[in-house]
C-alpha cells in the first residue's frame, strides 16, 4: 500500500520577479515562499491503480517527487509498503520504482546499457538483469531498438527505456509521473498494458496524467488536486458519478465545487 497524509511542501522564492504572472496571483504565494503543495492525502492499495489528476501547476509532480524521496516535505507523512519514507528513505527507495519526467538517459549508451547500469546500482545480479531486460523488452516492445544508442531514440523509445529502468529491481510499488505524455497511440497502449500487468501482480501503481480516457480505462481510484490541495479522492465509479456526462465533466466538477471532497 502507498499512503500519504497531510503532505505539504513550500519552496523559498529566490527571485519573486522571475515568477510567472499566474504564480504571482496564486494564493499559494505567501511572502517569500511558494507553497506548491499545501494539503494532499491519498491511499493506493495493493493491486490497485490510482490516477492523479490536476491542472498544470496543481502540485502533482511535487507530490510524486516527495514520495520518491527526491525532495523532503515541509509537513505530512508518507508510507510505502509499511515503510515510513521520511524515517527510512533508503529502504523506501528500494521498494519503489519511480518514473520522473526529468531524468534523462545516457545518450552514448544503448537502452540495454542504461537499464543494466540502473540494475547494478540497485544490486541486481548480472544474470537477473539479463533475464529481466528480456522480459521487459517483450512487455514494452523494445527489441528493435534496445541495442542502439539512446541519443537517436524517439520520445516513445526513450519513455519505454525509462520505464524499464524504473522497474529493473522488481519494486513492490510503482509511481509514474505522466508516463504517456508525448507518446503515440500504439506506445500509449503498450505502456497502459504494462501498468495493467503490474496491477495483476498485486503492485500498487500511482500515475499522473492529463488524459481522462486513460483514467477511465485503467484506474481503480482517482485523486484530483488543484492549487496544492485535494479536490477529490474516491473510486473511479464515484468520480464518474460526479456528473451525468463525461469524465471531463466530472473533472470540471471537482474543480468548481466548493472545497471538493
Ligand atoms: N523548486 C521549486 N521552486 C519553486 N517553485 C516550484 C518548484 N517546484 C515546483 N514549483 C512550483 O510549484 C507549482 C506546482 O508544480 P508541479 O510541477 O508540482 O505541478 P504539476 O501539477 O506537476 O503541473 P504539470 O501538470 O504542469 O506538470 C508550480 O507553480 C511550480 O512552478
Amino acid at each position: 500500500m502507498i499512503e500519504i497524509h497531510g503532505l505539504a511542501k513550500k519552496f523559498a522564492v529566490a527571485n519573486p520577479k522571475k515568477l510567472s504572472e499566474q504564480e504571482k496571483q496564486d494564493p499559494r504565494l505567501k511572502g517569500r515562499f511558494f507553497h506548491s503543495v499545501e494539503d494532499v492525502s491519498f491511499k493506493c492499495d495493493a493491486g490497485k491503480v490510482l490516477g492523479l489528476l490536476g491542472p498544470n501547476g496543481a502540485g502533482k509532480t511535487t507530490t510524486l517527487r516527495m514520495l520518491s524521496t527526491a525532495i523532503k516535505p515541509t509537513a505530512g507523512s508518507l508510507m510505502i509498503k509499511g515503510v515510513d519514507v521520511l524515517a527510512n528513505p533508503i529502504e523506501a527507495r528500494r521498494k519503489l520504482g519511480f518514473l520522473s519526467g526529468s531524468t534523462g538517459l545516457y545518450g552514448r549508451l544503448s537502452g540495454r546499457e542504461n537499464i543494466t547500469y540502473f540494475g547494478r546500482l540497485h544490486g541486481v545480479s548480472e544474470q537477473e538483469i539479463r533475464q529481466r531486460i528480456d522480459d521487459l523488452a517483450d512487455l514494452l516492445d523494445m527489441h528493435s531498438f534496445l541495442d542502439r544508442r539512446c541519443e537517436g531514440y524517439s520520445t516513445g523509445m526513450k519513455q519505454k527505456v525509462s520505464i524499464a529502468r524504473a522497474v529493473i529491481h522488481q519494486p513492490e510499488a510503482v509511481i509514474l509521473d505522466e508516463p504517456t505524455t508525448g507518446l503515440d497511440i500504439m506506445a500509449t497502449q503498450t505502456v497502459l498494458n504494462f501498468i495493467r500487468g503490474l496491477k495483476e501482480k498485486g503492485i500498487p501503481v500511482i500515475f499522473s496524467t492529463h488524459h481522462l480516457d486513460e483514467v477511465d480505462e485503467l484506474c481503480d481510484s482517482v485523486t484530483v488536486i488543484d492549487k496544492g490541495r485535494n479536490r477529490f479522492n474516491g473510486s473511479l465509479d464515484e468520480f464518474r458519478g460526479l456528473s451525468s456526462g463525461s469524465m471531463h465533466e466530472s473533472f470540471m466538477t471537482t474543480l468548481t465545487e466548493q472545497g471538493g471532497h
